[in-house]
């Protein structure tokens, strides 16, 4: 699937991965009165909404198994889903969660790092560039329901979110594990550990590839609240009910004016961030230390 077409919206020049759908040459108002969410469900294969319009939110849930790694097909469907809820007025809030027990998100899938073609790199990373940036300066408020292990890009995806609640289970560890893979988090996925949890606490998580257990997220403040697994889902749409009480236009201008700076700093070096990834991924070294990892999760289980 080619993911090519770009759409300036400000200074940022978006693609859109959905360009290829039926009725994307419509014009914006016209496919947004189309595509209105409405109370019945909606989604796609990999990613299901619930919406719910009187309360103005949404329920996203990742439904990719075995363990919602985001492959280049579960980031082009979050990002429609995504752009659906955000084009649709009813909607101020997504509560993000997981349909696949036990974890939230492996992060990147591996299987798309490896053995493939530099063009596909170059194609996988704008997605996951996309799927970052459309989050981390989204208008409505995210919370995360974090209800399964949470490492990498899934934590990554978390920390997108304004507020994430994390079930109380040891398994259930969140963070940016990268340096044990033999790879290394880009800039912008630091940035955004260090706009949560502040540089020092960030520089120990990150070389050490820390993924922590729940009480430890919720003191270094990776998390902020820890509650029994049942409890996820109905302690997120408190928090949702506290945060919707804000006005909107407030709460997005102060939102924007915390993580703007940052999410700038990977526009206007998208192209550099894409090269530097071929390069680096394309590396004899990482794809032995990436087949090598595999190689330990795949005997993890006989
Ligand atoms: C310049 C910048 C350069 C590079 C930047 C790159 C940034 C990378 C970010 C990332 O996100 S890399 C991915 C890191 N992810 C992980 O380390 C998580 C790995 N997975 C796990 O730890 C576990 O799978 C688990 C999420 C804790 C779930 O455990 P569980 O026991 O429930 O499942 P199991 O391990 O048996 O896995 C089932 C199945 O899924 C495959 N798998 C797991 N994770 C991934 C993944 N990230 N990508 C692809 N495939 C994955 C696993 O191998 C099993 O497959 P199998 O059934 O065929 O054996």
């Amino acid at each position: 699937m080619a993911l090519v077409a770009g759409m300036r919206v400000g200074s940022r020049v978006l693609f859109r991965p959905w360009a290829w759908l039926p009725g994307a040459a419509l014009g914006r108002k016209e496919s947004a009165a189309r595509g209105r969410v409405g109370a019945r469900g909606f989604g796609s294969q990999r990613v299901l909404v619930e919406p719910d319009p009187a309360a103005g939110i949404a329920v996203m849930k990742l439904k990719s198994p075995p363990v919602n790694s985001l492959s280049l097909e579960l980031l082009t469907e979050f990002v429609i889903s995504l752009e659906k809820l955000e084009n649709d007025k009813t909607f101020r809030g997504i509560i993000l969660t997981s349909d696949c027990p036990g974890v939230f998100s492996a992060g990147l899938d591996l299987m798309e790092m490896c053995g493939k073609n530099p063009a596909h790199y170059a194609e996988y990373w704008k997605a996951v560039q996309e799927l970052w940036l459309r989050l981390y300066l989204s208008n409505l408020v995210l919370i995360a329901a974090i209800n399964g292990a949470c490492p990498a890009g899934g934590c990554l995806i978390s920390l997108t979110c304004d507020y994430r609640v994390l079930a109380d289970n040891p398994k259930y560890v969140i963070g940016l594990n990268e340096t044990l893979l033999g790879i290394v988090a880009p800039f912008w996925f630091k940035d955004t550990l260090v706009n949560t949890i502040g540089h020092r606490t960030s520089e120990r998580a990150l070389q050490l590839g820390i993924l922590f257990p729940p009480a430890e997220a919720l003191q270094v403040g990776m998390v902020d609240k820890v509650v029994p697994e049942d409890q996820v889902q109905s302690t997120a749409l408190s928090v949702m009910a506290q945060w919707l009480s804000i006005p909107d236009h407030a709460r997005q201008l102060t939102k924007n004016m915390m993580r703007k700076a940052t999410a700038d700093r990977l526009v206007k070096q998208r192209d550099s961030d894409i090269q530097n990834f071929v390069g680096f991924i394309s590396r004899d070294s990482i794809q032995k230390s990436l087949q090598v990892y595999l190689g330990k999760l795949r005997q993890k289980k006989g």
